[in-house]
């Protein structure tokens, strides 16, 4: 991704574009994106595949690169001692992967790319401040004068300050609100037609819905969000050491190229454990009526290994230690596993990268039950659809204190390639 489709470059050879009897080349734009600060990281993962079918569209009018915005500052990474921002997607994702859908490029690539940290204008997605008309949804996107004038200010150079992504020396030439009820590829006559300048940001990007959801590309574009390899090879280490869990039994062997790859369904048969999710922390907090207590999510993890004939449990949590200790201690006789990263692990790829290995691990049991409404595990459920699991195995989840045992389970989304 960079620069080399520029008109000279096209015609180098000496021939004139008359002779060869092309248009010129058009030259590459970029777009870049935000959400809103309080999405966790699993919605900003959904986020991108929207963004990225988007950029897939765009591609198919002119040639446009999509910036990867730095991760960074989320509420739920919260250790202590580490400075999470900044962080490149090499450090969560395979980029390569990623560019086998769409072309891709770093926000620090970008800026040496473009040889100043600039963006020509800034899109702020916002509401109608009117709300819906007559109570009805309706696609549609204006601009309109922002409801928030705080988000980005003018400073006397004439330069759109706000936040991007820590990178303080960043700024917009332009900013303007954008009010949205639209999929994400209504933004393309906007791109493409309305203006003309070489990099848009769009700021709140999660205002954009998916344009086929669940469709081919939804699932093109989730194949190729693919974990990094060292954090999949981390995963896949503790999965052999004490989960008895290696692909070749499991039958969960994955293609380097995601494009290669295509499971048969119920073809995996995953690791001899189960794994739960149990999304805790402000869940658990808020009296949720689907949030089991954590007595009656081990109760329920009981039957499941007597029912599977399975010994081993592997748990995934947000839960603060002494939570799992008490879970733990519902589970007495049962072999329960969670991961601890070493400090280097914790160090290296951060609360995201443990969130990463956490996933991977759940990913490859025999059994899945999740929370109800965390993205978390519904990322999980999307990982075990592409490495070829019985949807029965997968689209489990906990049902609350405050429901029924019969309580309604996550929709199925198979794969459609
Ligand atoms: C109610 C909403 O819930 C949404 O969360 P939800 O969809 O579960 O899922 P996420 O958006 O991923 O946010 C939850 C974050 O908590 C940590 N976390 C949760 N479960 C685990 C786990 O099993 N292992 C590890 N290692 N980390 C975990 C992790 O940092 C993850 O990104 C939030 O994003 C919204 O801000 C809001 O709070």
């Amino acid at each position: 991704a960079n620069e080399a489709e520029s008109d000279e470059s096209v015609f180098s050879s000496g021939a004139t574009q008359q002779q060869l009897h092309v248009a010129p080349a058009k030259p590459t734009r970029y777009l870049l994106y935000d959400i809103n600060p309080g999405e966790g990281f699993n919605l900003r993962r959904d986020v991108y595949m929207r963004i990225a079918n988007l950029v897939k569209a765009l591609n198919e009018v002119e040639p446009w690169i999509l910036v990867l915005p730095p991760w960074g500052r989320l509420y739920h990474w919260k250790s202590r001692g580490l400075n999470q921002l900044k962080i490149p997607w090499s450090t969560f994702f395979e980029v390569l992967s990623l560019s086998y859908h769409i072309p891709v490029i770093e926000y620090e690539d970008y800026i040496k790319v473009t040889g100043e940290p600039q963006i020509d204008l800034v899109y702020y997605l916002q509401n109608y401040a009117e709300g819906w008309t007559d109570g009805k949804w309706e696609e549609k996107i204006d601009e309109r004068d922002c409801i928030d004038n705080q988000l980005y200010k003018k400073n006397s150079d004439g330069k759109y300050r706000g936040w991007f992504w820590g990178y303080s020396e960043t700024y917009a030439n332009e900013f303007k609100c954008l009010s949205v009820q639209a999929m994400a590829g209504q933004m393309l006559p906007i791109l493409t037609k309305n203006i003309s300048v070489r990099s848009v940001m769009l700021d709140r990007a999660d205002e954009l819905l998916h344009d086929r959801y669940g469709q081919v590309d939804y699932w093109r574009a989730r194949r190729s969000l693919r974990f990094a390899k060292h954090l999949r090879d981390i995963g896949d280490e503790f999965r052999r050491i004490n989960l008895d869990s290696n692909d070749e039994k499991d039958k969960t062997e994955v293609i380097d190229d995601w494009r290669e790859m295509r499971k048969e369904p119920s073809s995996a048969i995953g690791g001899p454990y189960i794994a739960a999710h149990l999304r805790r922390q402000d869940y658990a907090r808020n009296n949720r009526k689907d949030v089991p207590s954590l007595q009656n999510a081990a109760e329920h993890l009981k039957k499941l290994l007597k029912e599977h004939k399975l010994k081993k449990l592997f748990i995934s949590t947000d839960a603060p230690k002494f939570e799992i200790k008490e879970l733990k201690d519902h589970l007495t006789g049962y072999e329960v596993y969670n991961y601890v990263p070493p400090k280097a692990v914790l160090e290296n790829f951060m609360d995201g990268g443990v969130a990463i290995i956490d996933q991977w691990i759940s990913a490859h049991a025999r059994y899945f039950i999740g929370t109800g409404t965390s993205t978390f595990s519904f990322r999980i459920h999307e990982e075990r659809q592409i490495l070829g699991f019985d949807p029965k195995m997968t689209y489990n989840r906990f049902c609350g204190d405050g429901e029924s045992d019969s309580c309604d389970q996550p929709t199925v989304w198979n794969i459609q390639w």
